[in-house]
């Protein structure tokens, strides 16, 4: 270790406020099987993993190795619990993997760098040990000295306050691995995490990475690359979805009468493929996704190669019955459709279980709206959008109208409302879409923050911006523009902000049907247009046809038309005008519940 702090405060395997039994293993699987590519066990994709079976104790640097399309990515998803369609019994320090307990204690980096680009690299740092570390008591991750010496660790201290979007894959790569470090308290799963590190850099890691083990946490790290295996305490050698053989370095070596590691996996394959009656492989390697040979035995266990079950395609361990406990819902308390059915439940004897969270945790809510207003804050186009937009549109509309200011008279409150909706429903579909794309959300996912503090986090960010809107247009359009408003302007203002509201929890409801960019922008113009032509604007709702008119009593932007148009009318607050702002209010609530529901833990 490179600095006198100490980085791994779990003391690994003895995270403070949780209680922890020294005989559990850090990861169990037991007969585990992976289906990708479909949302519900059994239905659509394909089996990627094919039954797995293996236990590692704690405290050990388990290299996962494999060719590329192995499954490697996907054992270790299923492992930090993002990855759905897992069946059979996979425990993580004693409990279900992805259960929520585990979310203090396990770290994870993604292959790709899931951090913040438009964050320097330690306001990425802060964020996560905000959202990672609150509620600690004495958590040495709030000591002084604790983000410097990470940053060392990871050898990006001349970095420290450059944008992540201006250093180099390798150097991002390292953000990553640190973000997942402060998270790790008593296992780190690391996706590649060398990835693009030079010699030097790489030694070390490894040697920090040893040091870690050391201290009692288990790392496991997936590598197509055969020296860093020869780091490894343990080797889970993949082929194919399939366990080809587990065991230490030497014991491949032994096991396979060669010197090299990269030979001895090629040895095991051929044997394997023989044993299976199939054609040898015709010179692989471990890094080419050219290996066709599948493997359709059991793993071979390399510590045992004169053992009964032969060293060699021998039996795979026996599937111990799983307890049959039956599994609690999702301690955010939103039951995920997505989730595998459950073979055990997540509590070992002697483990205390987890504090209870709350539904809304200020600490994390609070961290997440301020980074996501620093976001903003950065990117002034987006904020040019918000604040200048919809004055802009009101101003031109102004002048289109300029003969005619009884039809200004009559669009432009509704106007006023529609225009923020529209745009703060645009800014934080994409900027929720942003954080599923970049990997950033998969990796909150397996942090302790909720789903309600990140929406509410977000929904709080985007109120200032939203607020700023609203503001600015109506002070402009009532003002300068000379709207004729016979009712309360501060009334005006605050349906303005409302319908603002309404368009970002609508915004962060609706991001979750996109996957890409290219998708959100065919969704956004089929949710708003047709809002937009039936709200009331373009013909009054007394004239429509009896069904358009019932479709436009369904959609929220109606009673944002009609709210502004009575309030720029009259300054009675009578019951039409409330039951019209309350249903504002209930749908930007109920988008906001919907966002949480649809915020999906687990991914195909
Ligand atoms: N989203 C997905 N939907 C369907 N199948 C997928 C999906 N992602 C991966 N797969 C399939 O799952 C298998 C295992 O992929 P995985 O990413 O786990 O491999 P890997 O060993 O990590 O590869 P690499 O070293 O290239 O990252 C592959 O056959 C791949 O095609």
């Amino acid at each position: 270790m490179h600095t006198d702090v100490n980085l791994s405060p779990g003391g690994g395997g003895a995270h403070a406020g949780i209680g922890m039994v020294s005989d559990v293993p850090a990861l169990q699987a037991i007969d585990v099987r992976i289906r990708r590519g479909t949302r519900r066990r059994g239905r659509g994709g394909h089996e990627v993993i094919h039954g797995m079976s293996f236990t590692i104790p704690s405290g050990r640097v388990v290299g996962v190795i494999g060719p590329s399309g192995s499954g490697k990515t996907t054992l270790l998803r299923a492992i930090v619990g993002v990855q759905s369609a897992v069946s059979g019994d996979l425990r993580v320090l004693g409990y279900t993997s992805g259960d929520a307990c585990l979310r203090r204690r396990v770290g994870y980096a993604t292959q790709s760098a899931s951090v913040y680009g438009d964050l320097t690299v330690l306001e990425n740092l802060r964020y996560f040990t905000e959202i990672m570390r609150a509620g600690i008591p004495g958590d040495p991750a709030w000591s002084p000295g604790y983000l410097d010496a990470l940053l060392t660790q990871v050898g990006l201290t001349e970095q420290a306050n450059l944008l992540v979007n201006q250093l180099s894959g390798g150097q991002r790569s390292r953000v990553s691995l640190a973000a997942a470090m402060i998270g790790g308290t008593d296992v780190l799963v690391l996706d590649e995490p060398t990835v693009g590190a030079d010699p030097l850099l790489r030694r070390r890691l490894w040697s920090d990475l040893r040091e870690l083990a050391r201290d009692g946490m288990t790392i496991f790290v997936s590598s197509h690359v055969m020296d860093e295996a020869a780091r490894c305490d343990h080797l889970l050698l993949i082929y194919s979805g399939r366990l080809l053989a587990q065991g230490t370095p030497s014991e491949l070596l032994a096991t396979t009468d060669c010197n090299d590691l990269e030979e001895g996996f090629v040895r095991l394959l051929e044997r394997s493929a023989a044993s299976a009656g199939q054609a040898s492989p015709t010179a692989p390697t471990t890094a080419a996704p050219t290996m066709t040979v599948p493997t359709t035995t059991g793993p071979t266990t390399l510590a045992s190669p004169a053992g009964p079950a032969g060293p060699l395609g021998g039996s795979p361990p026996v599937p111990q019955p799983a307890p049959t406990v039956p599994q609690p819902a999702p301690s955010d308390g939103v039951p995920d459709a997505a989730a595998p059915t459950p073979t055990a439940g997540p509590h070992p004897s002697g483990v205390a279980p987890c504090p209870a969270r709350r539904p809304v945790d200020a600490r994390r809510t609070g961290a997440t709206a301020g980074r996501v207003l620093r976001q903003l804050g950065r990117d002034r186009r987006t904020l040019a959008l918000v604040l200048l937009l919809p004055p802009v549109l009101l101003l031109t509309l102004r002048l289109l109208f300029h003969h005619s200011p009884a039809t200004f008279g009559r669009v432009g409150p509704a106007l006023l409302g529609i225009f923020p909706l529209m745009t703060m429903f645009f800014v934080t579909s994409v900027a929720m879409l942003r954080e599923r794309t970049s990997g950033t959300l998969e990796r909150l996912m397996t942090t302790p923050v909720g789903r309600s503090d990140l929406l509410v986090g977000y929904g709080l960010a985007f109120a200032v911006p939203a607020a700023t809107q609203a503001a600015l247009a109506t002070a402009l359009t009532v003002g300068p523009l000379g709207l004729d408003v016979r009712g309360s302007a501060s009334m005006l203002f605050v349906a303005a902000i409302l319908s603002s509201f309404l368009g970002t929890s609508l915004g962060l409801w609706m991001s979750a049907f996109a996957r890409t960019e290219f998708e959100a922008v065919q969704f956004i113009p089929a949710v708003l247009i047709p809002q937009f032509m039936l709200c009331g604007v373009l013909v009054p709702r007394h004239t429509m046809l009896p069904t358009l008119d019932t479709l436009s009593a369904l959609m929220p932007m109606t009673y944002v038309v009609d709210s502004m148009a009575q309030l720029s009318r009259s300054r009675a607050v009578d019951g039409r005008l409330a039951l019209d702002l309350g249903i504002v209010i209930c749908c930007t609530l109920a988008a906001l519940g919907l966002a949480a529901v649809t915020l999906r833990r687990q991914h195909p």
